[in-house]
């Protein structure tokens, strides 16, 4: 299917964009910049040599290495796209090729570890502006990304106290451009309403997924089987990328945890319901998330605005 995409602007926002790592996300801003002419060159760092290969063939790139240092060189946007464990490392190596007055940023799911990773590695007089791109699909790599990703979706900037606010403005330009709605929150009050909205769905469905494996009288054959069901929503979100997931958990122990122990109540309630017969502690429950859905759906929240690009005046 074509991607519907606007017009490019006239004057790219940023003259040289570095992308560290060029997986599902890096590889879609990378197309997306492109597409729209965010960036007048751009640039893949990733590890992989293979990943580098890919992006060579695709051609979503102007320029490819593995050296983050040489990447980010005269670059005035880099945006870490690499699983959130790895951002101290990567912010570490990339260092000597910062550029005084370029802006840093990253795209990782949990923000105050990012943070707390990635500032002590920045040379004074860069700034670092991290954002969260609350989009995603359960595939990994260069080939799972698309331009139109980050459309009518939310894109949240968690930039630390004190922030250059020109810098700030500059990187929410750069979401907004790419069809994001962009909103700003501490790391803190991010970590804690992702642990609940994204990271504990998560937990969930590889649990519960993983739960049906195990069972004895469930084999495996079964489970695909009957997977057209709600189960099967389950098994899209348990195939996501075994190593962004873990360092998700990892990185956002305290209120993963804290959402784990309401969580935990929550279903001893509803446990409890079912073995005393009180229907209408269920029945309430069940009607108030029905209507939670069709709010999601009447806002247009689930789906990327097909015609995204048409009506913006940035052409
Ligand atoms: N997948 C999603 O749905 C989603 C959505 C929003 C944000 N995120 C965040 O985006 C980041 C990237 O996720 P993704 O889905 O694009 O992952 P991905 O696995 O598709 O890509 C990650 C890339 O980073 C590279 N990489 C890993 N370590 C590296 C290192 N030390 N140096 C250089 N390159 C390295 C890998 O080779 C790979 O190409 C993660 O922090 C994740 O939390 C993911
Ligand atoms: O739709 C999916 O596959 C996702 O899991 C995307 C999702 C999410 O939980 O909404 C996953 C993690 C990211 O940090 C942002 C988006």
């Amino acid at each position: 299917m074509p991607e519907r995409l606007g017009p490019p602007r006239a004057t790219p926002l940023f003259g040289r964009v570095a992308l560290i790592g060029l997986g599902l996300i890096g590889s879609s801003i990378a197309r997306a910049a492109r597409h729209l002419q965010l960036a007048g060159t751009i640039v893949a760092v990733d590890r992989s040599e293979e990943t580098l290969a890919r992006v060579r063939e695709l051609g979503i790139a102007d320029e490819v290495t593995a050296d983050a240092a040489a990447g980010v060189k005269d670059a005035d946007l880099v945006i870490l796209c690499v699983p959130v464990g790895a951002c101290g490392s990567v912010a570490e190596a990339m260092r000597p090729g910062l550029k005084p007055g370029s802006i840093v940023s990253d795209v990782g799911s949990v923000k105050k570890s990012v943070l707390a990773q990635v500032e002590p590695h920045l040379p004074e007089g860069v700034h670092f502006v991290p954002a969260h791109p609350v989009a995603g699909t359960e595939h990994s790599g260069p080939d799972a990304g698309f331009s139109t990703l980050f459309h009518n979706r939310w894109c949240i900037l968690t930039p630390p106290d004190g922030a250059d606010e020109a810098a700030v403005e500059r990187v929410r330009e750069f979401w907004a451009s790419m069809g994001s709605n962009v909103e700003i929150m501490s790391a803190q009050h991010h970590d804690l309403v992702l642990a609940i909205t994204s990271h504990v769905p998560h937990l969930i469905a590889y649990n519960i997924v993983g739960t049906a494996a195990d069972l004895e009288t469930v084999t495996q054959s079964e489970v695909i089987k009957f997977s057209a069901g709600g189960f099967r929503d389950f098994t899209r979100i348990a195939a996501s990328d075994p190593t962004m997931w873990r360092d998700i958990f990892l990185h956002n122990r305290e209120a993963v945890l804290e959402m784990l122990g309401r969580l935990n109540e929550d279903i001893a309630y509803l446990a409890r319901a079912i073995r005393w017969g009180e229907g209408d502690k269920l029945f309430e429950l069940f009607t108030r998330t029905r209507a939670i859905r069709r709010g999601i759906i009447s806002e247009g929240q689930d789906a990327p605005d097909p015609d995204f690009g048409r009506r913006r005046g940035d052409q």
